[in-house]
């Protein structure tokens, strides 16, 4: 990985990340992470648990403010501003939990998602149809099964109308069926032009929907590239699962979790 020092921000990149790193006292979750994302990419973020992940996308999105580094919006510094700054010029994100408003129906959470964004709304008529959520449009969005409660979340966020997304292990706790759905949500969103970064555990959906990847490993950059080159490489295999024999199954250690 490039340092900081050397890299000059490039022009035209949806979003940059340069030499970004974040500390919680001695913890050093992120170090020195750099990556770009473009218009209509996806971008998969893998790594054992504890590698620093969340942290990176909480980072970028502006939940925690970043030790050093830069997060380059459309060329724009925006490192360390507040996640509504950030929001309000088209970078939403998900959460490993279902985001919802539990005590109002499918159909007023997806009302108020298009309230908050206003005019940079984008109509998700098809997507509501496609997920299911049709079927379920008058039911209080915390009577769902928890599987449908997550992609509602993240059919709100997409509702938003973002110009980059940041997906937080969005098949953590789903149905096998269900997680087909966020491979059919995210390619859409990317023929919009929409660049998403997906962490994921899953690697099945990360060989579907990522083209590359990006290894973290003990807050810092492992190894990245193309998603099938990567997955193979002794080191990467050796960080996720302890052995660098080569497996086509990456084991799921947040399968089932429903919370960080
Ligand atoms: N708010 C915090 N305060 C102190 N330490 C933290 C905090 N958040 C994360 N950490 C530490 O930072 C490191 C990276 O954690 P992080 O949650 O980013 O990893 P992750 O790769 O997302 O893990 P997982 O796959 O389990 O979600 C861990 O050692 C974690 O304990």
């Amino acid at each position: 990985m490039t340092h900081a020092s050397a890299v000059q921000p490039s022009q035209h990149k949806t979003l940059e990340i340069i030499g970004l790193s974040k500390s919680f006292g001695g913890v050093h979750a992120v170090r020195d992470v750099s990556l770009t994302l473009e218009k209509g990419q996806v971008l998969g973020v893998i790594g054992p648990n504890g590698a620093g992940k969340t942290s990176l996308v909480n980072t970028i999105s502006g939940r925690q403010r970043p030790t050093s580094g830069s997060v380059l919006l459309d060329g724009r510094e925006v490192a360390g501003k507040p996640a509504y700054t950030l929001n309000r010029r088209g970078l939403a994100r998900s959460y490993q939990q279902a985001n919802v408003f539990a005590e109002v129906t499918v159909q007023e959470n997806i009302a108020r998602a298009g309230e908050f964004a206003g005019k940079r709304a984008i109509d998700v008529d098809e997507f509501v149809q496609s997920t299911g959520l049709d079927t379920v449009w008058s039911t209080r969005a915390g009577a769902l099964p928890y599987g449908q409660q997550k992609i509602l979340g993240l059919v709100m966020t997409i509702h938003t109308g973002p110009s980059i997304l940041l997906l937080d292990e969005p098949a953590a706790g789903l149905e096998m069926s269900e997680r087909f759905r966020i491979d059919h949500l995210v390619k859409e969103t990317t023929k919009r032009g929409c660049a998403v970064l997906i962490v994921e555990h899953d690697m099945d959906l990360i060989r579907r929907l990522c083209p590359n990847i990006l290894v973290m490993d003990s807050g810092a950059v492992l190894a990245e590239g193309i998603t099938n080159e990567v997955l193979a490489r002794p080191d990467v295999l050796e960080a996720y699962l302890g052995t660098s024999s080569p497996s086509t199954h990456m084991a799921d250690p947040a399968e089932g979790a429903t919370d960080d």
